[in-house]
C-alpha cells in the first residue's frame, strides 16, 4: 500500500498543500522549523487517526483556523484504491472517512494503511518509564489485532474500579469479581504481548548487526509478572498488599521491555547513537512483523534521519530500506546536499521536496 496523493488544509503550519508521491522514497527537505515534520505528522494522522507528536488534535490546527483537512489516495498492492479522509474542528471534533464513508468508530481504521514512523521521539521509548513502552506495545499491536485494543481498554476500566474500590472497601467477593475481570482481559493482553515480543526479538538482533557492522549485540526481552503463575494466582498472592496500598499492586499494568546492550542496560550503558541504531532496529523489526501479517508493506516515515547516526549508520538504514523488503518510504532532513549525496549512492531513485515556510517550492 502506498500514498498517491496527500493534500491538507490548515494542518500545523500548513496552509495548503497538494501533490503527488512516488511509491518509493520521498524525501522532505529544508530548513530547521520549515514544516517537513508536518507532512510526515500529516501521513501518520491518516493511518492512526492521531498525531504523533501532539498531545490533542487542537495543537494540529494551524493558528487562527477553525479546522484541518486532511486527505490521502492510496494504492494498494492489488492495484485498488483507497480514499482516506481526517478532519477535525475545534468545534465540531473529529471525523475519519474511507471511501466517503464515515467510520463508527476511529478504531476500526487503525491497521488499514500500516505505518510505521522513526523519529526523535522515540527517545522515550529508552529514556522513559515503563509505560511508554507498554504503549508502544500497545499501539504496535493494536495495528494487527482489533480485540486487543478493546481488551486494553477493558482492563484499564477494570483496573480503575478495582483501584477505586480498594480506597473505599475490602469486601472478599466484591474483590474476587474484579480479578476474575482483569484475569480474563490480563491474561489475553500477556498472551499477545508475550508473542509479538518474540517474534521481535530476533529481528531486532539481526537488524541491530546490519546497521552497526556487527560491533555491539542487543537483546529485547519482554518482563511480565504473568511469566512467573497465571494471573488469578498473582492477584490472590498480592490481595493483602493491594488492601494495604489501596492500589493493584500485580498485573500487565506493570509489564515491561527491557533493552539491553552487550548484555546491559541500553539507558545506562548506550552511546545516544547506539540507542538511536537499537530503536531504529525495533522499529524496522515491527515493520517487518506488521507486513507479513497485513500482506501490505507498511509507509515506512523516517523523521529527521541524520538524527544521532553517523554517515556510516544512516547509508547502512537506506541501504535496507531501499530493498524488496521494504515499500514507500518518506524521509525528513535539514540537510538537502547531505542527504542527496547518499541517496545518489544508492541508485538516486527518488523524489524531493523542499520545504519552507509550510509550503512546498513548486
Ligand atoms: N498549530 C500550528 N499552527 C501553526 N504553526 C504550527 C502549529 N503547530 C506547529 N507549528 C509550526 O510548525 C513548525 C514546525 O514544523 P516541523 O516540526 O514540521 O519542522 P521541521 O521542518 O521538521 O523542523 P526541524 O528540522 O527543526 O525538525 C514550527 O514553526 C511550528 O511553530
Amino acid at each position: 500500500m502506498y500514498l498517491k496523493r496527500l493534500s491538507l488544509i490548515n494542518f500545523k503550519n500548513i496552509g495548503q498543500e497538494e501533490f503527488p508521491l512516488t511509491p518509493g522514497i520521498n524525501c522532505f527537505v529544508g530548513d530547521n522549523g520549515a514544516g517537513k515534520t508536518n507532512f510526515i505528522d500529516a501521513i501518520h494522522y491518516l493511518s492512526m487517526c492521531k498525531s504523533a507528536f501532539s498531545m490533542t488534535d487542537t495543537q494540529s490546527v494551524r493558528h487562527g483556523e477553525e479546522f484541518f483537512l486532511l486527505e490521502g489516495s492510496y494504492e494498494r498492492s492489488d492495484g485498488r484504491g483507497e480514499q482516506i479522509v481526517c478532519s477535525f474542528a475545534r468545534r465540531g471534533g473529529k471525523t475519519l472517512k474511507r471511501n466517503g464513508k464515515e467510520y463508527d468508530r476511529l478504531s476500526d481504521h487503525v491497521g488499514l494503511v500500516p505505518v510505521v514512523i522513526v523519529s526523535p521521539a522515540d527517545t522515550a521509548l529508552v529514556s522513559d518509564a515503563a509505560d511508554e513502552r507498554r504503549r508502544y506495545l500497545n499501539g504496535c499491536i493494536s495495528q494487527l489485532d482489533r480485540g486487543y485494543l478493546s481488551a486494553v481498554m477493558r482492563y484499564n476500566a477494570v483496573l480503575s474500579e478495582r483501584n477505586r474500590y480498594l480506597k473505599v472497601g475490602s469486601d472478599e467477593d466484591m474483590l474476587s469479581i474484579y480479578d476474575r475481570q482483569l484475569a480474563e482481559h490480563g491474561q489475553a493482553i500477556y498472551e499477545k504481548r508475550k508473542a509479538f515480543a518474540e517474534r521481535l526479538q530476533p529481528l531486532v538482533g539481526e537488524y541491530y548487526a546490519l546497521l552497526s557492522g556487527r560491533r555491539e549485540q542487543v537483546e529485547l526481552t519482554y518482563r511480565s509478572e504473568l511469566a512467573e503463575a497465571p494471573f488469578t494466582e498473582l492477584l490472590q498472592r498480592a490481595r493483602q498488599r493491594d488492601l494495604a496500598n489501596q492500589f493493584t499492586t500485580a498485573g500487565i499494568h506493570r509489564d515491561d521491555l527491557v533493552l539491553r546492550i552487550d548484555g546491559y542496560p541500553l539507558r545506562k550503558y548506550g552511546s545516544q547513537g547506539q540507542q538511536k541504531s537499537f530503536l531504529v532496529a525495533l522499529k524496522l523489526a515491527q515493520y517487518r512483523i506488521v507486513g507479513a501479517d497485513k500482506g501490505e508493506k507498511p509507509i515506512l516515515l523516517l523523521d529527521d534521519l541524520f538524527d544521532k547516526l553517523d554517515m556510516g549508520r544512516v547509508e547502512q538504514l537506506i541501504k535496507l530500506v531501499s530493498g524488496e523488503e521494504f515499500g514507500q518510504i518518506v524521509i525528513t532532513d535539514c540537510n538537502k546536499v547531505r542527504l542527496e549525496t547518499i541517496l545518489g549512492r544508492q541508485g538516486g531513485n527518488y523524489r524531493l521536496y523542499v520545504v519552507a515556510n509550510g509550503e512546498i517550492a513548486k
